[in-house]
């Protein structure tokens, strides 16, 4: 099943929807919710000597009520603490006066070696940083390491940046309610969550169906039927054609390692294109990988004509200056062969200093292209974006693949795929072993793999970061980044385990 991701603002959307078309009401959501966490506390907590419940003014604080009544009347010990106390009339004011344990002051609090802390200050609804008493609880908590439970997100954390806005909970295991938000994916969301957990409180799946959903989490499920099947009369050249540029003579490992990863991930052919000086060097470490020499814009043509190739890779190590810009230009001006083209590396940085060239080139070109920035090299072409802090990541992806055209894939531990049309797909299975030199420039070649093989962008883009950052996370310590062509048939066989012989 596809990961659909919702926003706060959507996620109180469903909430509604759901309320309207029944059968639970307001409060029934809320006990839904408030049994899902106390069960879950019961079950991965049943040592602790008892539960300190901290309840905020809105409905994360009702379904706190929820929980501190359900484990009391399991016989768990329990203390509540909450100072304001609901609006009236509302579903958390019910919580509150069908829970029979008395509330004490969050002054009062103090956090006790061997209890849990169950965290219903906040959740979607925090509109500003929490200050003052909250926020010295949450300084203690942490103080004290004792562990926390967090009702729908670490009170503190946006739900829709991932961002904390002032204090907030470091939590050992997060429960939300019928589907992820941004802010548990994003960085350092994903760390404050600690273990998530989705809990089912009874809204129908067919809550989304009327909603226009363009957020996932990345995985099999969003790219999986477009990844290209290989037929029984297969030749190399239906299987797509990768070029991919190399820098001089010094700087020619990071095009092999984006080849090689090319190669691996399934393109039936992979051309080298190399300047006269690294020629040598380069063929003497090339060997089902093809290799010709394109010094200038006119030989990369002439090849281009020739060898008619589908997609490209242009800007590991292939230098920042005139060589790189032509031969971007000189792709994108393509209007026949050629369906896809990465820009990584050196490829950005060389429109640094003319973004918009890049961008209305990108935009009147028919090749679907790739960016794929780490944040430095993000902030060289869309500094702007780079700079606004109110923006969350996706936020930033989006807007910038809607200004330049291009499928944004903004690397990180929390890399964020975004398309011009507005879908985006957060990448969760990254490995803390990717963080390796050259681990990038084998990302360009399986996402331009894909791209040759005919693939859709978005899904070729998304399909690659996934592929990449499971290949790593196979291997796991000790990774180079030569190490992650060679687990793609590792990762291909687990993917797709018909597809032997
Ligand atoms: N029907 C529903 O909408 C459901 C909602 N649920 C819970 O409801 C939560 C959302 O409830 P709300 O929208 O009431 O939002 P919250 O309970 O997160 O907080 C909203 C209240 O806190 C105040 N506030 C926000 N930030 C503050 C800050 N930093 N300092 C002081 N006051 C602050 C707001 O003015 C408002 O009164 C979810 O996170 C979830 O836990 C669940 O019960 C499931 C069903
Ligand atoms: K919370």
């Amino acid at each position: 099943m596809r990961m659909v991701v919702l926003t706060p603002e959507e996620m109180g959307n469903v909430d509604r929807a759901a309320i309207t078309a029944g059968p639970h009401d307001g409060y029934g959501l809320m006990r839904n919710a408030g049994a899902a966490v106390a069960d879950l506390i019961l079950e991965r907590f049943s040592g602790a000597a008892g539960v300190a419940v901290l309840c905020g003014p809105g409905n994360n604080g009702g379904d706190g009520y929820v929980i501190a009544r359900l484990l009391a009347e399991r016989g768990v010990n329990v203390r509540l603490f909450a100072d304001a106390a609901p609006q009236e009339d509302s579903d958390a004011a019910r919580a509150r006066e069908d829970c029979f344990v008395t509330p004490e002051a969050l002054a009062d609090f103090r956090p006790e070696t061997g209890w849990l802390v169950l965290d219903a200050l906040y959740g979607a609804g925090l509109s500003k940083p929490i200050a003052g008493i909250e926020a010295e609880l949450i300084e203690r908590v942490a103080a004290a390491g004792v562990p926390v439970v967090a009702v729908d997100l670490p009170s503190g954390l946006s739900g829709l940046t991932g961002k904390p806005l002032g204090s907030c909970f470091d939590a050992d295991l997060t429960v939300t309610f019928f589907r992820k938000k941004p802010g548990h994916l994003l960085m350092p969301g994903r760390r404050l969550c600690g273990e998530l957990v989705v809990a089912d409180i009874g809204i129908a799946e067919t809550a989304l169906a009327s909603m226009d959903i363009a957020l996932w989490e990345n995985g099999p499920a969003l790219w999986r039927d477009g990844v290209p099947a290989v037929e029984i009369d297969a030749h190399k050249y239906v299987r797509g054609h990768v070029a991919v540029v190399s820098g001089g003579g010094a700087s020619t490992g990071a095009a092999r390692l984006a080849a090689r990863g090319a190669a691996r991930a399934g393109a039936g052919a992979v051309t080298v294109l190399s300047p006269a000086n690294a020629l040598s060097v380069n063929a003497m470490h090339l060997t089902s990988i093809m290799l010709r020499k394109a010094e200038a814009v006119d030989e990369l043509i002439a090849f281009l004509d020739e060898r008619k190739p589908t997609a490209a890779v242009l800007g590991p190590a292939a230098g920042t200056g005139e060589r790189t810009r032509s031969f971007a230009l000189g792709f994108l001006e393509r209007n026949e062969g050629l369906k896809g083209l990465v820009l990584d590396a050196d490829a950005i940085t060389a429109f640094a200093d003319a973004p918009d060239t890049l961008f209305e080139a990108v935009r009147s070109s028919v090749i679907a292209t790739v960016l794929t920035p780490h944040d430095g090299e993000f902030a060289r072409l869309f500094g702007d974006l780079a700079a606004d802090a109110s923006m969350s990541k996706v936020e930033r992806a989006r807007a910038a693949a809607e200004r330049s055209g291009a499928v944004i894939i903004l690397k990180g531990a929390d890399t964020v795929v975004a398309c011009p049309d507005g879908r985006a797909a957060i990448n969760t299975n990254g490995s803390r072993f990717l963080a390796t030199a050259g681990s990038g420039d084998v990302l360009c070649g399986i996402v331009a793999s894909h791209l040759a093989q005919g693939m859709p962008v978005f899904e070729a883009a998304s399909a690659g970061v996934w592929l990449h950052a499971e290949a790593g996370g196979m291997f796991g310590r000790g990774l180079i980044a030569e190490d992650l062509p060679e687990m793609l048939p590792h990762v291909f066989q687990a993917l797709f385990p018909d597809d032997m012989g």
